[in-house]
């Protein structure tokens, strides 16, 4: 019987963005969801994509995480044009690092209102939540402007359980899966996700992320292969440029690949 989307056994994929200022936490967030580790210092001028494959409720994802990196010149489209879901995260001791937060969620709803007529979902994050005694944001004020901008809010720190920060990744992808399966319920031709595509021919609770075939009909225009080992837990892929003027890295090597170099 051929596997449709919605079938136990298919594969979904789903985009994250972590956005934030910077030094507001977004790699920590990031490698604590893939790694399970906190790791405190990180190469700031790379933004990396990864790949985790996920089981939620019986169901598997093919989870792809941008962490992105804020500067000049940077088009938001990169993001805005492929997520699913937004992480967007501030530090809870810089009121600036909050303002950006503010900023990216009006820049996010804006996009939603005038050019893009899906749904996504959007979470703000107050990190760093272990430094209450230099906290500047208070969490009522993080909840009123997650409100205010249509966003689910919650605080954390990464630097302590592991079970607070992949809950908070579970919550955004049920709730994008559910959202996207109302609006194929809704619509007999919806316009497609960015992650729309699917991953076949994984064979069910096998921990690898090296698919035989993947089919991928993503704006960001298809893939590339990690050179990372095969077998590990995430792969890296680097994105296609996608403003002219974008500058390449120097930098060598990933934040994670370092990570595996430990
Ligand atoms: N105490 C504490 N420190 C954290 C937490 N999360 C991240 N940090 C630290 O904050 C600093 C910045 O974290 P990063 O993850 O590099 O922040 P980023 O947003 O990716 O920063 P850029 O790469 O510059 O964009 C690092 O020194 C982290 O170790 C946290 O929850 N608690």
């Amino acid at each position: 019987m051929p596997r449709t989307r919605n079938s136990r056994n298919s594969v979904q994929e789903v985009h994250i963005a972590v956005l934030g200022m910077n030094r507001s936490g977004k790699s920590a967030l990031t490698v604590k969801y893939i790694t399970r580790r906190f790791i405190t210092e990180y190469d700031p001028n790379l933004e990396d994509t990864y790949c985790k494959h996920e089981s939620i409720h019986g169901h598997e994802y093919m989870v792809w995480i941008m962490d992105t990196v804020e500067s000049k010149g940077k088009d938001p489209m990169r993001y805005l044009a492929w997520a699913d879901i937004y992480l967007v995260v501030y530090d809870i001791t810089s009121q600036l690092s909050f303002q950006y937060a503010e900023n990216l969620l009006k820049q996010i709803n804006q996009h939603e209102h005038a050019l893009c007529v899906r749904q996504h979902v959007t979470s703000l994050i107050g990190n760093k939540n272990d430094m209450e005694r230099y906290r500047q944001v208070s969490r009522a004020d993080g909840q009123r402007v997650a409100d205010e901008l249509n966003a689910d809010f919650s605080e954390i720190t990464t630097t302590e359980e592991y079970a607070i920060v992949k809950s908070l990744f579970h919550k955004a992808i049920t709730n994008s899966i559910s959202r996207r399966m109302r609006a194929v319920d809704r619509s007999p031709s919806p316009r497609m996700y960015s992650s729309d595509s699917e991953v076949v021919g994984i064979p069910r609770g096998k921990s690898t992320f090296t698919p035989p075939l993947l089919k991928s009909t993503s704006r960001t225009g298809g893939f590339r292969r990690s050179k990372s080992p095969k077998h590990r837990e995430t792969l890296k892929h680097s994105l296609p440029p996608v403003a002219p003027n974008a500058k390449t890295k120097s930098s060598p090597g990933s934040k994670l690949f370092k990570l595996f170099q430990n």
